[in-house]
């Protein structure tokens, strides 16, 4: 009984740590997971293949929750390999959920999908569509249950979870998990990861709920479809309350569509609408390129995870 299955990195358009009302988009930065279940075994062991070091608490969750809620209780062994860096900002942790509940339903044997209404902007979530036995929103909604159990994450972090399961943009209630609004978006995207690393457990939340007047008027221009200014002005806030330097977003702004400190950081994201003329994310690199740490170019992605077969 052996499951494989992949899940997005994402980056920031609101911080949730201020009002519990989040919002972030998927990019084509993957984490993949594989998941071998066996009846007989006691535990759930987790590898994670880039760092041996590093805390596998969050991945055994996954795969016992999943085992208890769709299975019979199996253990076995759950083994990540990622190319979103642990706690830079671009949703490892969500990354590694989704890409773990989604390789436990296909190791059960499960069909993963939408159910019914799925369109290209309105991802359908209709749990009684007879081709479905899981709909990936469920699966999400129980990669946060691990996250929050795993003591990872400081709302639950539905916004970056619905970004990676389903990709596009999504605008979320993180106190319910609900999600409010899901929209595909075509950005290209430059991310700068500096060498430090930031746990979203241990931000600041004080400092965050003091910005949370930006923050809504964050919340409201994305729920009007206004994402990149939402993004801008996001990164402003929470850099200054985060303490973090905003020097790079004043150097990208005059070529990017918008660029956010990302998540508690320390990543800053800068986009580019294709079909804003007056962008340029190589002078964005350029202007970023004499700081420590990596510089990746990638785009955004609107399919999300999926169960991957051999
Ligand atoms: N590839 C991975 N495999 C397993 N667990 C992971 C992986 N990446 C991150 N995690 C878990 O998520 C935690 C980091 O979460 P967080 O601080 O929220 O970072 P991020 O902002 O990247 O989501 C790690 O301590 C680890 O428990
Ligand atoms: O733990 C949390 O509740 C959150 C962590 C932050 O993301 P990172 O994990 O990327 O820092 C933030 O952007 C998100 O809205 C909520």
């Amino acid at each position: 009984m052996e499951g494989r299955a992949a899940a997005l990195g994402a980056g920031t358009v609101l911080n949730a740590l201020a009002t519990g009302t989040g919002a972030a988009f998927g990019i084509d930065v993957e984490t993949r997971a594989t998941v071998e279940l066996d009846p007989e075994a006691d535990g759930v062991e987790g590898e994670i293949a880039e760092d041996a070091a590093a805390d596998t608490d969050l991945i055994e969750r996954c795969v016992a929750l999943a085992t208890e809620r769709w299975g019979d209780g199996e253990g076995g062994r759950v083994r990540t390999d990622s190319d979103v860096p642990l706690a830079a900002g671009l949703k490892s942790s969500s990354a590694a959920a989704n890409a773990t509940v989604l390789a436990t339903c296909d190791a059960l044997g499960l069909a993963v999908g939408d159910g019914g209404r799925a369109s290209d902007d309105a991802v359908g979530d209709d749990p009684d569509d007879p081709a479905v036995d899981v709909t990936r929103l469920e699966a999400c909604r129980l990669g946060v249950r691990a996250a929050r159990e795993a003591g990872v994450t400081v709302t639950g972090a539905f916004d970056d979870a619905t970004a990676s399961m389903l990709g596009g943009v999504t605008v979320t209630d993180n106190g319910a998990d609900e999600l409010r609004v899901r929209e595909t978006v075509d950005w290209e995207v430059l991310v700068w990861t500096p060498p430090e690393r930031a746990y979203s457990a241990e931000a600041d939340v004080a400092r965050c709920e003091a910005v949370a007047p930006m923050a809504d008027l964050v919340a409201d221009l994305a729920l009007d479809g206004r994402y990149g200014e939402a993004m801008t002005v996001n990164g402003l806030a929470f850099s200054a309350a985060l303490g973090f330097d905003a020097d790079p977003a004043v150097e990208a702004m005059p070529h990017a569509t918008a660029v956010s400190l990302s998540g508690t950081g320390p990543s800053v994201v800068a986009v580019a609408d294709p079909a804003d003329p007056e962008t340029d994310l190589d002078a964005v690199a350029d202007a970023w390129g004499d700081r420590p740490g990596a510089l990746r170019r990638t785009t955004t992605r609107n399919d999300g995870a999926a169960v991957e077969r051999p």
